[in-house]
């Protein structure tokens, strides 16, 4: 592989994406890395151990047509007004990309290696070019549970989710933060053990529904709140976060054509970076519990199987736990009253890593070592 452009490498998925790059040390496996930007042409690139051109304007289609590969983490509306213009021109480079325009077309696969390395190694030999990363809280509910799939023991499952404010993007987290700053502040004279515990309720509570919180992004309060709506509403009453977790994930399962009933309620909470979920899972057959434990840890190297017992959950099963990293735990396992085909289970992980950076960065090395 000797060119590879890069679009979209100083935004907040990108940044992560770049990060990730330079521990892995994938630009030692690229000959020319080329970086582009809509505002910036002419500027410098960023810092990345090795000497590259000038940034290039990411809409010039007869630059980006010389990439032998193309990583975007710019956006759907530029894949949309690009990537087309690009094919028409001819080029015949992988594309690689965040954003979820291209998730649902028949020439494009979904890409979460951990879990369908094979649905991927069959694309590219079938002349497969382009690969887009997957939704957040899609991604990280298969890197937790993947085991349970790939032993094809799921009959159908809910998810109900706690997705974080960066899920949003950048603004959104600066939000969340200067709405928490605001409600601390309106009562922050009172927070001695002494004073009235409902007068600061109140005050908290006047704060939150005044017109000084600041919600241009969010458009209502989601510090000491919750916002049970993420993205837009469909015909069938979900909303369309709800309507990827069942098409994305048999997309990456590769069952489109036999698709395994999934369905829930997707929630933004005040967590900055980590999306949680709880997961009621309808199993085909009764399976022990130390069986369900070791096929869930031997799935991928960052699951972790978290004992249900109240000190490790509290521990290792949270966003303040997980945040910035790799790490996957899953905890909360055992059988329900509803049956004991009926598993109560609960995960966490970073949705700018594996829901968002990693599986691009895995991406492109698998092209970049072919
Ligand atoms: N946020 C998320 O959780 C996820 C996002 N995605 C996808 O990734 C896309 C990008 O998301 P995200 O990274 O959050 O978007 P950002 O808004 O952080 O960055 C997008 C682009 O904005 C431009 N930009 C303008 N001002 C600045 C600035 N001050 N700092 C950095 N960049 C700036 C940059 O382009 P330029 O250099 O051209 O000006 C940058 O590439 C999304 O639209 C979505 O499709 C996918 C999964 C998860
Ligand atoms: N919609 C996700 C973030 C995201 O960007 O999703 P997608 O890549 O499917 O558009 C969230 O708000 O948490």
């Amino acid at each position: 592989m000797k060119r590879v452009g890069f679009v979209g490498w100083r935004g907040m998925v990108g940044s992560v994406l770049m990060q990730r790059m330079l521990e892995e040390r994938d630009f030692d496996f690229i000959d020319e890395p080329v970086f582009f930007t809509t505002s910036q042409a002419g500027q410098a690139g960023p810092d990345i151990g090795k000497s590259i051109p000038t940034l290039k304007d990411a809409t010039d289609i007869e630059e980006l047509k010389q990439m032998d590969a193309i990583i975007s983490c710019q956006g759907g509306d530029y894949t949309k007004a690009v990537f087309p213009k690009l094919r028409e021109a001819g080029w015949k480079g992988y594309w690689i990309d965040a954003a979820s325009s291209l998730r649902m077309d028949d020439e494009a696969l979904i890409i979460l290696d951990p879990v369908n390395r094979d649905v991927i190694d069959k694309g590219l030999a079938n002349g497969v070019k382009n690969f887009i990363g997957g939704n957040c809280t899609v991604s990280l509910m298969l890197m937790g549970l993947g085991g349970l799939f790939k032993a094809g023991h799921v009959e159908w499952l809910t998810s109900m989710t706690y997705q974080a404010a960066s899920g949003g993007g950048a603004r959104h987290m600066r939000e969340l933060i200067a709405q928490m700053g605001m409600v601390h502040q309106s009562v922050a004279d009172q927070l001695d053990p002494s004073s009235a515990i409902l007068d600061v309720d109140r005050r908290v509570a006047e704060t939150i529904r005044s017109n000084d919180m600041p919600v241009d992004n969010f458009g209502v309060p989601l510090a000491g709140s919750l916002i049970p709506w993420i993205d837009v509403a469909l015909e069938n009453g979900q909303s369309k976060e709800e309507w990827k977790g069942f098409s994305e994930t048999n997309k990456i399962l590769g069952r489109s054509s036999s698709p395994i009933p999934i369905d829930g309620t997707c929630v933004r909470i005040g967590a900055m970076r980590c999306h949680s979920q709880a997961f009621t899972i309808k199993l085909k057959q009764d399976i022990p519990m130390d069986e369900i434990e070791s096929m869930l840890a031997e799935a991928n190297d960052w699951v972790k199987v978290i004992p249900n017992e109240r000190d490790v959950t509290m521990r290792e099963l949270t966003p303040a736990k997980v945040t910035g990293t790799l790490s996957v735990p899953v905890g909360r396992l055992r059988k329900m009253n509803l049956g004991p085909q009926y598993l109560n289970a609960f995960s966490v992980g970073d949705q700018l890593l594996w829901g968002a950076a990693e599986p691009l960065r895995r991406m492109l090395r698998i092209l970049l070592e072919a």
